[in-house]
């Protein structure tokens, strides 16, 4: 195992290697470091089960040859280097051909979720300005409404399938090479006051992803790794996509969704020995402990953990119960994971904290007036920029949100430097919401809400939650003709489910009579989350 001390000071070796990889001798393609590097052999690259039981497995090799013929398509329909293509596609080798075939014209990926409805889709392929949305039925028909919408390629469309399209293409493509700064990744991140922001990763990053795989993930050629994120954000595009591709290991895409018992049974039929995923998943496979023990004890051998903070009862049940190390990290899209505590650097771990500063990132807390603190005090968690030679954040595409101060990329987070270099998260200095390890915008919710008939206003707020972190709670003004009853609160979450998101519904609907406001007219969205703490306290004591 490495050094942490040794491979965190190695400032100069990760210099060098973004300088390189940012300058005129720079000629990267993100398809062929996913894919042609590791083409030469039948090493398999995509293990995938299909919702309805379907299986397949797709080699390097093989997803060269698609991915070229989806570049050809790409090519005779306009597509240049630097336009944007969208994929609104579950997890499926047609998924990954897309990616990959929109890399080698040296295009921009941009994932949009499947759980999304028409209004997070149509608000991100406005801000993105893609050419080309490749979807399937299940999911074409959010498009439907959108004005000048891009034109779309459809799986499972009959005679007019991707396939059909894609199989006409001849399987050579020379892929287009560019330097390291242009991008390869279009992502959308949640905002507090406004709807999800856009910003651009470019192709350097993906340095920065391998390294997370090898010293924090400890992906090891003989492992069968699987990362249970979606692609349709970046803790599923960025390390269970790109990352163990790049490393020409295989990834695992299982369509299905999670439930304790396909999650118990895919580990146990692909011989799973790394495996990635947030919190509240892993919370779910504690509260069937004895299930999970009897059928799983034993074949993990490493996991790693993001998206929202891991509690420690999960860390000591996984190595009581299952025999295996689960491990903390802490990223955000745009930063990828920059805490950890790794799996293959040595040092000591320190339960209950998000880990220490990934090599080649310097991490520090500062105050508000932007100095840095030791030990003990909380402020904003922050990145050095000077200091980071592998941090590609360049800020945000067509937005004023600021995101740097100085040298400092301020990340919205509230953390603590414990003593031993180690950092605990202590919470959001913003109105985001973190729930099942997704990050949700208030005002995307409130939007949509108010979109209904029967709403005036709303205010959104992240509710404490034991399995969930957060849940997404709406307190909701209704027009004097609406009564606010159970009908009308399980309409309005459908509502919300249909329009913005399946995940990102409010899972508690209030109505009041007025919301909480600054005397200009803001909501104040803190004190609703003080009120909720409140009833929590006092229901608590009541209890005891
Ligand atoms: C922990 C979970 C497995 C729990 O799954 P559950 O299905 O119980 O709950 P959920 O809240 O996710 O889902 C709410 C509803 O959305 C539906 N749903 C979920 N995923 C879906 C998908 N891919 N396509 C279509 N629908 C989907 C579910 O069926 C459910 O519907 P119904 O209610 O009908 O059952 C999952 O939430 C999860 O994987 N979370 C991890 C998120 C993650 O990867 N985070 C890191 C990246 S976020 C990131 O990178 C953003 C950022 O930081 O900016």
């Amino acid at each position: 195992m490495r050094d942490y001390a040794t491979a965190a000071s190695e400032f100069d070796y990760h210099q060098t290697v973004s300088a390189i990889l940012s300058g005129d001798l720079a000629a990267m393609n993100a398809c062929v470091e996913c894919c042609d590097r590791h083409a030469d052999t039948d090493k398999v690259a995509l293990i995938w089960e299909g919702r309805e039981g379907q299986r397949a497995t797709w080699t390097f090799s093989q997803l060269k040859d698609a991915a070229s013929r989806f570049a050809n398509f790409l090519d005779s329909h306009g597509i240049k280097p630097g336009d944007t293509v969208a994929g609104l596609l579950p997890r499926t080798p047609e998924l990954l051909i897309t990616i990959l075939g929109t890399w080698r014209v040296g295009a921009i990926y941009q994932p949009l979720f499947t759980a999304f409805g028409p209004k997070a889709v149509e608000h991100r392929l406005k801000e993105s300005g893609a050419k080309l949305v490749v979807t399937n039925t299940a999911n074409s028909e959010k498009l439907d409404g959108i004005e000048a919408a891009p034109s779309r390629l459809v799986v499972g469309n009959g005679a007019d399938d991707f396939w059909t399209h894609v199989n006409r293409e001849s399987p050579d493509f020379a892929p287009v090479l560019l330097d390291g700064d242009a991008p390869f990744l279009a992502m959308f991140t949640s905002g507090t006051t406004g709807p999800a922001k856009q910003l651009h990763v470019p192709l350097k990053a993906i340095v920065a992803f391998v390294t997370y795989m090898r010293d924090a993930v400890d992906l090891q050629p003989e492992d069968n790794f699987w990362n249970i994120a979606d692609p349709g954000w970046a803790y599923g595009l960025y390390y269970a996509v790109t990352g163990p591709l790049a490393m020409g290991h295989s990834t695992l895409f299982y369509e299905g969704g999670f439930t304790v018992d396909s999650t118990c049974r895919v580990i146990s039929e692909y011989n799973i020995t790394n495996m990635a995923g947030s919190p509240t998943a892993f919370r779910l496979l504690l509260a069937s402990r004895d299930e999970v023990e009897s059928k799983i004890k034993g074949r993990l051998r490493a996991v790693s953990s993001a998206g929202e903070p891991l509690t420690p009862e999960v860390i000591r049940w996984f190595a009581a119960g299952l025999g295996c190390k689960i491990h903390d990290h802490y990223g955000q899209t745009e930063l990828g994971m920059v805490l950890c505590n790794h799996h293959a650097l040595s040092h000591a771990v320190n339960i209950g904290t998000a880990g220490y500063a990934m090599p080649g990132h310097r991490v520090v807390v500062l105050d508000d007036q932007h100095r840095e603190l030791g030990p003990g005090e909380p402020g904003m968690l922050a990145l050095d920029r000077n200091q980071s030679p592998l941090l590609w954040f360049n800020g945000y595409a067509g937005t004023r949100t600021k995101a740097f101060v100085s040298h400092y990329y301020l990340s919205g987070d509230t953390v603590e430097l414990n003593p031993d270099g180690s950092i605990s998260f202590v919470g959001r200095s913003d109105d985001v919401i973190t729930t099942s390890g997704y990050r949700v915008g208030p005002f995307d919710v409130e939007s949509a809400l108010v979109e209904h008939p029967a709403v005036i206003e709303a205010a959104v707020i992240g509710k404490p939650d034991p399995e969930r972190t957060e849940l997404v709670k709406a307190f909701v003004v209704l027009h004097a003709s609406h009564q606010g009853d159970k009908a009308l609160a399980e309409q309005l979450q459908l509502h919300v489910r249909q329009r913005l998101s399946a995940h990102a519904y409010p899972r508690e609907i209030e109505f009041v009579s007025e919301l909480p406001k600054t005397p200009s007219g803001k909501i104040q969205r803190f004190l609703l989350r003080d009120q909720e703490k409140n009833a929590k306290q006092a229901s608590t004591a009541a209890a005891s």
